[in-house]
């Protein structure tokens, strides 16, 4: 490890920051412009320098909280913008900045982090895992038809780019965060968001759904295509509903947009049924599935006892070679999760837990591929049981 110290940035450092991390991105420093458009979305106190003679690399967070199996929450960090200088990679840098970063959650009480990762192998050795995947998905619109029973929806109104931007946070916020995994906007986030909708070169729409109730979805979209004769793309930028009424009503008001040839959709859940809407199924195509969510239970007592549970109860072995005070056994069962000495039935370090934990693996599947060690296949199938949950874990939230 190379010599270097780690604090707390101060605001004034936090331009700098941000401009490393966007260096270390490969992306061109801020104007004065963009910075004042990205600065309000620097929560303060959440940030972290390393330092040599100067600022060599930098990760944040902002205060959130999450969804658990169950229909429980618990605090989260949303940690993002992390960098460090290409010319003092891979000397410990990031390694001090995340021990810095996970004494500051544990002092201020958050037990869980998450972040989306730019590559794969990066964060599984800090005890992130795979907690979410998403898929990437195209409908083919000239050839879908609704099936007969598929919902028919209530009614559409239009917004246009101003009362998009201004009415997202009160849309988002209205609707129920109802999938493991699904995560409070902070104020944060918004400017952010704002910024990134206009930069669109196209115009912005986004159609609000009203059913019985009032308004219980909303997809915002552009229309897209790269030249005079090329395919027209309807692109949806965020979909978010509370009822299978509104996930129907705004997919027969996509298909019904003109001059469009296919829709996309990006990071939707895995288990979100888009194609079963259609006579033919095989008009929608999945095109990526990838990770969408990195979890990390940074205080695993509190996080395993704050979700619930089905079935018979299982001594799970956790090794957490990162945060040391979290490996130890612990029994889990439907009245909650508490240290024990008892002989272990699975054993598995922090990241593969991570990984199971919302429901978005099996430990079973993680055992096939030797991530978790089991005393047996009864073992794994009561896990798999204790572990499951009715709906697939989804974030639904880019930060
Ligand atoms: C949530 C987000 O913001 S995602 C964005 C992450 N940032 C980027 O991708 C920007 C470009 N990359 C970088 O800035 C840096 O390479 C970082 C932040 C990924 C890693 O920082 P470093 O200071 O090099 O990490 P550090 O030296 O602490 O590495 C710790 C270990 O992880 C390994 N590691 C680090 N980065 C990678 C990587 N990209 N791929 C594979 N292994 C890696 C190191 O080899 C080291 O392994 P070892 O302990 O066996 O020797």
């Amino acid at each position: 490890m190379s010599d270097f110290s780690v604090r707390r940035l101060r605001s004034d450092e936090e331009r700098a920051a941000t401009d490393l991390f966007r260096r270390a991105l490969h992306a061109k420093e801020m104007t004065d412009e963009e910075w004042s458009a990205i600065a309000p979305s620097m929560q303060p106190d959440r940030g972290f320098g390393a330092f040599d003679q100067e600022l060599i690399g930098t990760l944040r967070s902002f205060d959130s909280e999450v969804t658990l199996p169950g229909g429980g929450t618990t605090p989260l960090a949303a940690v993002s913008l992390v960098g460090v200088r290409a010319d003092r990679i891979r000397r410990g840098v990031l390694t001090g900045l995340m021990r810095a970063q996970f004494e500051d959650f544990a002092a201020r009480g958050v037990p869980a982090a998450m972040l989306h990762a730019s590559e794969g192998a990066i964060y599984g050795r800090f005890g992130y895992g795979v907690a979410v995947r998403a898929k990437s998905i195209e409908v083919d619109r000239h050839r879908a038809r609704f099936r007969p029973e598929a919902p028919t929806g209530g009614e559409i109104s239009l917004l246009d780019l101003e009362s998009t931007v201004e009415q997202w946070p009160s849309l988002f916020d209205a609707l129920p965060r109802t999938r493991p995994g699904m995560i409070a906007r902070s104020p944060h986030l918004w400017p952010g968001y704002e910024r990134e909708l206009r930069r669109a070169t196209t115009p912005v729409t986004t159609a609000v759904h009203r059913g019985q109730d009032g308004v219980d979805g909303y997809v915002t979209y552009t229309v897209e295509r790269a030249h005079f004769g090329a395919p027209t793309f309807l692109k949806i930028q965020s979909f978010h509903y509370a009822s299978p009424d509104a996930f129907a009503g705004l997919w027969r008001y996509l298909i019904s947009v003109d001059l469009v040839d296919l829709i996309t959709a990006e990071k939707r859940p895995l288990d979100e049924p888009v194609e079963l809407l259609f006579t033919d199924p095989r008009h929608v195509t999945v095109q990526k599935i990838q990770d969408e969510g990195w979890l990390r239970l940074v205080d695993v007592a509190r996080m395993l006892d704050a979700r619930t549970y089905r079935g018979e109860p299982v001594v799970v072995e956790v090794t957490d070679p990162f945060l040391e005070h979290n490996s130890g056994r612990y029994r889990l069962s439907e009245d909650g999760a508490v240290r024990t000495t008892d002989p272990a039935d699975l054993e598995l370090r922090a990241d593969t837990l991570s990984m199971v934990y919302l429901g978005g693996w099996r430990p079973s599947d993680l055992a096939a591929v030797g991530r978790v060690r089991a005393t047996g296949a009864a073992a794994l199938e009561r896990a798999d049981l204790l572990f499951g949950t009715r709906v697939n874990p989804w974030c639904g939230t880019f930060f």
